[in-house]
């Protein structure tokens, strides 16, 4: 997969170079570039920005510089990737379907966005867009919201993380749960005991114990991710446990 980020903060996507994603990237799994914006403004300030029409606050990034950016950093295969707070909800489906795209393009405004006119451009030549915001919160620009991305759709290309057993138990992940709680030794910790069946080495319990632990977390944390669950469906037995 090909990933492009376009910014006028480039050394804000510098944590791409390290671990998972910058291994990814050495290994070749990964074909990651990071483009100044600012090497596409045309005045001797290389300004990006104007004052929005309608009034308002802020400024807003401007279409001909970020225009001639994507003309040379797009391609016909590309997704582009527009952050927004505006955006439809990135989540573990949407990072799935990234997963899949042959190439991305990350575009990370900053101020108070970009001129509208630059995603539409994109969708009338044919292209693919999603807008997308990672929460309900306002960030400064979108180049957090695109490390973010990357790495949850960076781990999960072949070959990039290590045991790809792990993409299959965990958040969000087609249980539609939440992870259930996870220990390691010492046995006992500060008077704390790792729970008795986790010691047991009865796979078919602990299979049982973690699924329940995994229910009852989604509906204390996470009633949203509940459909079909409720309490009753906690296995009696294993209250006991
Ligand atoms: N989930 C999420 C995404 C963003 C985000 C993404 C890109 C940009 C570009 C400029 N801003 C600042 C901004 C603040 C408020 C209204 C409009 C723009 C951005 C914020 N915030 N929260």
């Amino acid at each position: 997969m090909r990933i492009d980020v376009v910014s006028i903060f480039p050394d804000y996507l510098a944590p791409l170079e390290l671990s998972l994603v910058g291994k990814a990237a050495q290994s070749g799994l990964l074909d990651l570039t990071v483009h100044d914006l600012r090497s596409w403004a045309t005045d001797r300030h290389r300004t990006v920005d104007d004052t929005p029409f309608g009034g308002g606050a802020g400024m807003v990034m401007r279409p001909d510089v970020w225009g001639a950016a994507l003309a040379d950093v797009l391609t016909p295969d590309a997704t582009l990737v527009v952050p927004t707070p505006s955006g439809e909800t990135f989540t573990q489906r949407v990072a799935e379907q990234l997963a899949l795209e042959p190439a991305l393009v990350f575009a990370c405004g900053r101020y108070e966005g970009i001129d509208a006119r630059v995603a539409e451009h994109h969708r009338a030549a044919g292209g693919t867009v999603r807008e997308l915001s990672i929460g309900d919160y306002v960030l400064n620009g979108g180049e957090v919201a695109s490390l973010v991305m990357i790495e949850a759709v960076a781990r999960l290309l072949p070959g990039v993380i290590g045991n790809p057993e792990s993409l299959v138990e965990e958040s969000h992940g087609e249980a539609g749960l939440l992870e259930y709680p996870v220990y390691t030794k010492p046995p006992s910790w500060q008077g704390l005991d790792v729970p008795e069946v986790l010691l047991s080495g009865h796979h078919a319990k602990i299979a049982r114990w973690r699924r329940n632990r995994a229910i009852e977390r989604t509906i204390a944390r996470r009633p949203d991710m509940i459909e079909a669950l409720d309490p009753s469906m906690l296995d009696k037995a294993d209250r006991a446990l």
